[in-house]
């Protein structure tokens, strides 16, 4: 199993490992796991994308990651640690927009900061700061409902980035918007991110936004899921415009490689594929399929 791990973490203990995970979600109605037999390393810096079809368990991959959902067989390590509690320094984005209405842009990207206590001058200094880095800074008095869909995006984005996190989780936060406003929101991200040591694991069904922004793609599939390819993307050209990325050689043999992987495993629902050779019975549920199909580029 070692041969899947991703990249070679050096000496720095890795912000995020799973070892032969399996999660189980409480409840009578779980009867199989979410995903089983995962191992992934992610040190520190690192920007994953993790792609898969519906159901493959991509979502409880950040759920393990923030400290909401704890494993049920294997080993999960955030900074080097097992906790009992949830994670600190998480910052999670999903695609549901989760502003308050009654509160400003300044108020909303303020609001983790109130919580934690600090002073409201501060706060709002810090938060003013922020607002003006995701392009908003002429907007702090506005209200979400006077903003635009990626505008509104960016404030989300905003209120994470200020309480300045250790690990980026980010659930398709770019899947309502229209696809102008998509590239441009990745666009920015990847200007906000890059140069920093934040931690990023981005998930979407977007292969192109995978193969745009991350330093590596995580293909999951079956349900259970479990990792089937990661592909490492250092051989992509950085720092040139997402049409120029998307004319390179190296870009299509990814794209391919990926798409194959990915329509190989799904149903004809367009979900992920059943795994019948899971054994339900036990938490280190193992699937000999993943075993024979896992491999890294
Ligand atoms: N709260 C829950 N209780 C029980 N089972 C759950 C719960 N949340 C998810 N599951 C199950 O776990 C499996 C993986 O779900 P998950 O949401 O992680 O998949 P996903 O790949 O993120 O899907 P999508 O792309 O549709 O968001 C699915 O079989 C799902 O039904």
């Amino acid at each position: 199993m070692g041969d899947i791990s991703p990249l070679d973490a050096g000496t720095e203990v890795p912000v995020v490992e799973f070892k032969d995970v399996t999660v189980r979600y409480p409840g009578k109605g779980a009867i199989r796991p979410a995903v089983v037999d995962v191992n992934l390393t992610v040190p520190k810096g690192r920007f994953v994308c993790v792609v898969g079809p519906s159901g493959c368990g991509k979502s409880t991959l950040l759920h393990v990651c923030s400290g909401l959902l704890k494993v049920s067989g294997g080993e999960f390590r955030y900074l080097g640690k097992e906790w009992r509690k949830l994670h600190p320094g998480i910052g999670y984005v999903t695609q549901r927009e989760t502003l308050l209405p009654w509160k400003t842009v300044l108020g909303n990207i303020a609001l983790p900061l109130k919580i934690t206590g600090m002073p409201r001058t501060e706060r709002h200094e810090r938060a003013a700061d922020m607002a003006a880095s995701v392009g908003l800074g002429d907007w702090l008095n506005h209200y979400p409902r006077e903003l635009s869909g990626g505008m509104r995006q960016r404030v989300q984005l905003g209120r994470t980035l200020v309480t300045d996190p250790t690990l980026l989780l980010m659930d398709e936060p770019f899947g309502a918007l229209d696809a102008v406003l998509r590239v441009r929101m990745q666009e920015f991200l990847k200007s906000r991110i890059e140069g920093t040591d934040l931690t990023t694991i981005f998930v979407t069904h977007d292969l192109s936004e995978a193969l745009t922004l991350g330093d590596e793609v995580v293909a999951m599939a079956g349900a259970p899921g479990s990792i089937d390819q990661i592909d490492k993307l250092e051989d992509l050209p950085r720092g040139v415009s997402p049409v120029e990325l998307r004319q390179s050689p190296a870009y299509a043999v990814h794209e391919a490689r990926l798409w194959k992987t990915i329509a190989g495993n799904l149903s004809e629902d367009g979900v992920a594929l059943s795994n019948p050779e899971v054994e339900h019975e036990g938490d280190h549920a193992m699937t000999a399929a993943a075993h024979g199909r896992r491999g890294t580029s």
